[in-house]
């Protein structure tokens, strides 16, 4: 039976959350949107601090010993799972590059790219990202344009499906006779459809063309930024129910073209970036083929 038809748990969006109107107080405290003080001054009032960051004063959670989506190097079922495949026990990110279409993804899986911080998608791989996946362009817009660029830079927005998207994905997974339902996804590799994929915006840039951050800017924004993602994607998977759950992270060579940053540069930073209680291993980079 599929687990997402009886969903008791919390629910919420990935975007709604991390879009909670700021507060008076948080002028005062000068949040960020990955919930981080900063001592720039500005007059826009700072993003309120999320209640489950790590560094809130909720206790970080336990490692789940039942759950797939936490690191377990030494069992061997584990290497089943995307998030987790290669069963080593690194703790920091494994890169693993392959080419194809990153829109031809499972359900339920993360594709990240880079972003300038000033709501525009309007070339590269955002252009497709806003033609394949068209729900997730007016929240990041909306998401820009509560912020400065100075308080997103460095910090990334997750962007779940929509419930609709959700629902049309289990009922198709149900009318095409997969008795495990959603929750089974990361079971097979067949090509999701993009509604169903969560997008990952870095803000590694302030800008875009001519005005974009220098690479030396852009690669010391990406650490923080991943880093933010993970968490964001950790607090999205331990408030969803299984169905609902990130389950395979996939990202585009990102910087590495209009950015205009080598791709290695940005994978060795990539690869320096510590899993912690994400659950995320492994990231995917698909690139077209040349
Ligand atoms: N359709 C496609 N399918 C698959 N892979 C594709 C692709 N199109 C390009 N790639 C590859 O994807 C990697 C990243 O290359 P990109 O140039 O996209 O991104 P970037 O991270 O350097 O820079 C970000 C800024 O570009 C955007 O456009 P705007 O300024 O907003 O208009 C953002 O918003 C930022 O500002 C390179 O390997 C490209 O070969």
């Amino acid at each position: 039976m599929s687990s997402n038809t009886s969903n008791t748990s919390r629910k919420r969006s990935a975007d709604e959350d991390t879009t909670t109107q700021p507060t008076i107080m948080d002028a005062f405290k000068k949040k960020r949107p990955n919930g981080n003080t900063t001592t720039t001054t500005t007059a826009k009032p700072r993003p309120q601090q999320r209640s489950t960051t790590a560094s809130s004063s909720k206790p970080a959670a336990a490692p789940d010993e039942s759950s797939p989506y936490f690191s377990k190097a030494e069992t061997v079922e584990q290497s089943t799972n995307p998030l987790t495949a290669t069963g080593t026990t690194s703790t920091t990110l494994q890169i693993i590059e392959s080419t194809g279409d990153i829109f031809s993804a499972p359900i339920n899986t993360l594709l990240i790219h880079a972003c300038n911080c000033q709501a525009s998608w309007a070339a590269g791989i955002a252009k497709a990202f806003k033609q394949n996946c068209p729900e997730a362009f007016p929240k990041y817009a909306a998401y820009c344009k509560k912020w400065t660029p100075d308080q997103l830079f460095g910090t990334a927005f997750l962007i779940a499906p929509s419930d609709d998207a959700f629902s049309a994905a289990t009922t198709k997974e149900t009318a095409d006779g997969d008795d495990e339902g959603f929750a089974e996804a990361d079971d097979d590799d067949e090509p999701g459809d993009p509604a169903t994929h969560f997008v990952g915006c870095l803000f590694t840039s302030h800008h875009y063309g001519k005005r974009k951050d220098s690479p030396t800017k852009i690669l010391a924004a990406t650490k923080p930024a991943m880093e933010d993602l993970l968490r964001k994607v950790q607090e999205w998977n331990e408030s969803v129910d299984e169905g609902k759950r990130i389950k395979e992270v996939r990202m585009c060579k990102i910087n590495s073209g209009l950015f205009n940053v080598p791709w290695e540069k940005t994978r060795q930073v990539l690869e320096g970036i510590e899993v912690g209680k994400s659950g995320v291993e492994v990231v995917k980079v698909v690139s077209l083929e040349e």
